[in-house]
């Protein structure tokens, strides 16, 4: 059973927390892990009372929670737990108020989670401590991305570690809180089978990709600040490849897994100026179709300019400079709008060193995160008759299947409880929050300065024809 807690959600009505932060909690109230007494007051400028919020609210849960998981029994009881609080956080003297609304109840863990625009972060931590609602046990989660760029990552971080202990900022990205990412970690810490060809005289190249079907939605204002780059490579890829390439840290607990995941992200090869137009592809998307639908462009949809120039899809091809990985390139890509929606992490062996039939292909192991969540071993076997006709096959461990039992956790279920329970383990740490932006910044400079178009491609396709041509000149193709 979990701890007491009061969780502030700033951005109370956002696209973030009506989509996943309320239906999280609501499945973990479902399951019985929020303590009797945890309460979620949400907290954005829009003038609504606790009923009108209330209903917003429900809205929101039944249509993303399955209906096999909703009743209105268990609405009701969660939505006691549910207040609301109208105020603009970024006015310090909205916080009186506050801290008025709140009580005393200083001894009372409370969690602020900050759902909203990154500019409001500085803000509401000083505001808070202005208002003597930052002390001992109050802590503070960050959504992604921090900042857009290192300077500004860097500030942002200064700012809230003023007012708060590294130990108490909680820089979220859900994809570590994916049940796949983590069993990457039991597979490769958990087992002996691996460890000794997981590098580079045993591993061609690895392939990390994260395709949507989604385009911006309603999200174009800040989308088109970002692009693909910022808001999906610069931490959710970058985590996943860190969760490959890491040593094995000593211990399984915040310090020891994240001293890891830095030594990676510090050991990245730059890749500067006209490099960009070797080592990246990006891409933004035309008019095309998503599941026999039509959809519009990029440059059409809510909120883009008309000649906007951020990308929707990037590919990068990544090199990480020591002893394990020499050698052996990560390519890296996303984009919205693509054919199908996958993430996947694809591992591809060096070939056998003599061939003895006529057919051979490298060993693969594919760790899949979205749809499905499985892991495949593809190993080349022989068909069943006559000859030695070898085709590839895979060991397919299928999590759902193989834990059948348990209903899949979404990310910020698990995210949101590691948080209330005070676990900082899947969260990612300042110094690697600046040491991934000290990698993509020499990027967004080099494309600033030789590659401001990014190439077109239709929605519902593979991404731009140059992705493709990319990784075919170094002998390789991306697999499918
Ligand atoms: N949406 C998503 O899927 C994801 C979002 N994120 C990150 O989460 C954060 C929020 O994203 P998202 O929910 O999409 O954004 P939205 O624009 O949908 O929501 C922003 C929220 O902030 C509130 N807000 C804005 N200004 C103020 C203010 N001055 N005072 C109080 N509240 C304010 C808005 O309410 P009001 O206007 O009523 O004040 C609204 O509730 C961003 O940092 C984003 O990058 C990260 C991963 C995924
Ligand atoms: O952080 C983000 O992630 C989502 C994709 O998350 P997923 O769990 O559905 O894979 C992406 O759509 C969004 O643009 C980005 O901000």
């Amino acid at each position: 059973m979990s701890i007491s807690c009061d969780m502030l959600v700033f951005g109370g009505t956002g696209d973030l927390t009506l989509h996943k932060l309320l239906p999280a909690l609501y499945h973990l109230h479902r399951d019985g892990r929020l303590h009797s007494d945890v309460r979620i007051l949400a907290l954005a400028r829009k003038k609504l009372d606790r009923a009108g919020y209330l209903a917003l609210a429900e809205r929101h849960c039944r249509a993303q929670v399955a209906r096999s998981d909703f009743s209105v029994d268990t609405w009701q009881a969660f939505a006691q737990r549910l207040d609301y609080f109208a105020m603009d956080a970024s006015q310090r003297g909205e916080f009186v108020r506050l801290a008025h609304h709140l009580g005393s109840g200083d001894r009372r863990v409370r969690v602020y989670y900050l759902a909203t625009a990154p500019d409001l972060f500085e803000p509401i931590a000083s505001h808070l401590e202005s208002a003597g609602l930052a002390g001992e046990n109050a802590r503070i989660v960050l959504e992604k991305p921090i900042g857009h760029s290192l300077e500004s990552a860097q500030a942002i971080n200064a700012a809230i570690g003023a007012v708060f202990a590294e130990s108490r900022i909680y820089r979220i990205d859900h994809y570590l809180g994916k049940e796949t990412v983590q069993n990457l970690m039991a597979l490769r810490f958990a087992n002996a089978l691996f460890e000794p060809i997981w590098r580079a005289g045993h591993i061609d190249h690895v392939q990390i990709t994260v395709a949507e079907t989604l385009g911006v939605e309603n999200r174009g204002g800040y989308y088109d600040h970002a692009g693909a780059m910022r808001d999906m490579l610069q931490n959710h890829l970058l985590q996943l490849l860190c969760l490959v390439a890491m040593e094995a840290p000593v211990r399984f607990d915040a310090e020891s897994v994240r001293n890891e995941k830095v030594k990676v992200l510090q050991a990245l090869k730059p890749i500067t100026g006209m490099d960009v137009l070797d080592k990246t592809v990006r891409g933004q998307y035309g008019a095309g179709q998503i599941g026999g639908h039509d959809v519009p462009a990029y440059y059409f949809e809510p909120s883009i300019d008309n000649d906007s120039d951020t990308e929707t899809f990037v590919a990068v091809q990544a090199e990480i400079d020591n002893w394990r990985w020499a050698g052996v390139p990560f390519y890296l890509r996303t984009g919205k709008r693509m054919a199908r929606k996958r993430s996947e992490i694809i591992i591809t062996f060096k070939p056998v060193p003599h061939l003895l039939f006529k057919k051979g292909e490298a060993n693969r192991l594919v760790i899949r995160l979205q749809p499905e969540e499985c892991i495949g071993l593809q190993l080349m076997a022989k068909a069943p008759g006559k000859g030695m006709q070898l085709e590839p096959v895979e060991l397919d461990l299928n999590l759902a299947h193989a834990f059948s039992s348990s209903r899949r956790w979404d990310a910020y279920e698990r995210l949101l409880l590691d948080v209330i329970e005070g676990d900082s383990t899947l969260f990612m740490r300042r110094d690697e929050v600046e040491a991934a932006w000290q990698w993509v910044d020499p990027i967004l400079r080099g494309w600033q300065g030789h590659y401001r178009k990014p190439r077109p491609y239709p929605a519902g396709s593979d991404g731009p024809e140059q992705a493709h041509q990319f990784i075919e000149r170094q002998g390789r193709g991306w697999s499918y």
